[in-house]
């Protein structure tokens, strides 16, 4: 397989308001992608759109070699890929070691290098120190790591943020989410990260996306966005 994802003539709504026009891209195994747009581009339209649970769309998307059209949510994540949704997800009442010994009970395939909780903790001491902890009881930081490491137990190839720096400070930016971004690709892991923190986007990717009112306005080298002011203050306002 050579893309984890392809995207074809995806156009999308919500009752009549078209919120996707033909958007194509397909994202070859291995890369890092930044998606990119304002506040209202679609990003998080377009993300719900790969796991069937957002606007109605048409068009066809293929998730890991697999035609999705059609397809339940949770089947999808069982062909590899997993969300860390924005808002990092919710989980009340759980302590942050149950909480990642849920995540890792999803049933995919036994892989070569597979997730174990241990090397969680290794990666992530921050969440060792905190595993006897409530997850509400966690701070920001910590709890983007906490939805990072349960996708991580998923076993899943192809991860998918919906902007995972929302809400963080630049310093736990830099220090805390940056480093175990970054150490996903060198996993061997597909990463589309949607966000709005430009710096962050293209200090992760080498490929950008920009979004801007639903169409797909640029797709190249993250780099070579980073150069065109008149893109960036068009679409992002920068
Ligand atoms: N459930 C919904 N029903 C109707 N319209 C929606 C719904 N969710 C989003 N929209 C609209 O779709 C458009 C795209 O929203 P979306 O959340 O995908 O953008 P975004 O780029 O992720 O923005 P943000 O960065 O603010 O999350 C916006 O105009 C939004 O108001």
């Amino acid at each position: 397989m050579k893309n984890a994802l392809s995207i074809s003539g995806l156009t999308a709504h919500y009752d009549r308001a078209d919120i996707l026009h033909d958007i194509n891209l397909s994202i070859p195994v291995g890369q890092s992608v930044a998606l990119l747009g304002r506040n209202g581009a679609g990003k998080t339209s377009l993300l719900n759109c790969l796991f069937n649970m957002g606007p109605m769309w048409q068009g066809q998307i293929e998730v890991l070699g697999q035609d999705i059209e059609g397809m339940p949510t949770y089947r999808i994540a069982l062909l590899g890929m997993a969300l860390v949704p924005q808002g990092r997800g919710r989980f009340p009442t759980l302590s942050v070691q149950e909480s990642l010994r849920l995540a890792g009970l999803a049933h995919r395939p036994q892989t070569k290098d597979r997730w174990t909780l241990e090397r969680i903790y290794d990666g992530m001491p921050r969440l060792y120190e905190r595993r006897q902890s409530s997850c509400s009881a966690l701070s920001g930081g910590e709890r983007q790591l906490l939805a990072l490491a349960r996708a991580l137990l998923t076993q899943s190839s192809l991860i998918i943020l919906d902007e995972p720096s929302e809400g963080l400070a630049p310093m736990t930016i830099q220090d805390t989410l940056l480093p175990q971004l970054q150490s996903l690709n060198q996993q061997g892991i597909t990463v589309l990260i949607a966000e709005q923190n430009l710096s962050l986007a293209l200090e992760l990717a080498d490929r950008a996306l920009l979004l801007g009112h639903g169409h797909l306005v640029y797709d190249g080298p993250a780099a070579q966005l980073r150069q065109d002011a008149a893109l960036l203050q068009r679409h992002l306002g920068l």
